[in-house]
């Protein structure tokens, strides 16, 4: 893997137990590149994607992500590994029990930092950079969904990682709301991060056009290589979206 690659898989295979999802999957991401994933209900977006953050274990093929060789990485290296990398998940997976300000405080306190003031500083930088630094002390249930998405980026970006893995971020969200989020999204693109994002939306993949992979057939291809052309009103959700 070449210093300004950030995701190398050859001849990979992905399983969800026993069932083969995806096989053969050759796929290069360089540093800073922004990469739509595309693909129908259960083509194994999501399963590629917990591939590459060491949620689903490798049997075949090659990967490296983030400077790690996943197939020989161990259970005890994993934390380094995510320590490298943002999630953002459709359904936020925030903790519901503690506010927006506790919920930045447990990642960075699971991930190492011990200092009250460095943590406390962080989490108002975060939350700055995403525009909700008026909403440290709600409830994740007392925000809106783009509210709440803001904060997951926010976290997602806690320790700076180098890749930010998004899982249908703008799933839930209206179109206004999710050109905010995409707005935010690009920004961190702009400052030399790589972001991978799995998507259903349209709307997203027509106004802010990127290098995109297609999932099909158990394959995962450049639709910028693609024999023929790529449908992608086949793939994504309505135009009116
Ligand atoms: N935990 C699991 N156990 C067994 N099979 C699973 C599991 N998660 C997903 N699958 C199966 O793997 C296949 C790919 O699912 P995956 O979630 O990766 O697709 P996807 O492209 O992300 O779909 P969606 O657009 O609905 O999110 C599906 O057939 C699904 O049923």
């Amino acid at each position: 893997m070449s210093s300004e690659t950030i995701i190398a898989l050859h001849d990979v295979d992905v399983f969800q137990q026993d069932q083969l999802i995806l096989t053969h999957v050759n796929l290069d991401v360089k540093v800073g590149e922004f990469v739509y994933l595309i693909g129908k209900v259960g083509s194994g977006k999501s399963s590629l994607i917990k591939v590459l953050n060491a949620e689903l274990d490798l049997f075949s093929g090659t990967a490296e992500v983030a400077g790690f060789d996943l197939r020989k990485l161990k259970r005890s290296e994993i934390p380094f590994l995510r320590r490298k990398m943002g999630v953002v998940f459709q359904d936020f997976r925030l903790l519901t029990d503690r506010n927006v300000q506790e919920n930045l405080e447990f990642v960075l306190k699971a991930t190492g930092w011990k200092i009250e003031k460095a943590i406390k500083n962080r989490i108002h930088e975060v939350m700055e950079r995403v525009g909700m630094k008026s909403k440290l002390k709600s409830m994740p249930h007392e925000l809106s969904g783009g509210e709440q998405q803001r904060v997951v980026i926010a976290r997602a970006i806690l320790n700076d990682p180098e890749l930010i893995l998004a899982d249908e971020p703008t799933g839930n969200l209206d179109p206004e709301t999710s050109d905010e989020l995409m707005g935010i999204l690009k920004e961190i693109n702009s400052q030399g991060k790589t972001i991978l994002m799995a998507t259903h939306d349209y709307h997203v993949l027509n106004r802010y056009p990127a290098r995109t992979l297609v999932c099909a057939e158990q394959k995962v291809s450049d639709s910028a290589e693609a024999e023929q052309e790529v449908d992608f009103s086949e793939l994504l959700d309505e135009q009116t979206n």
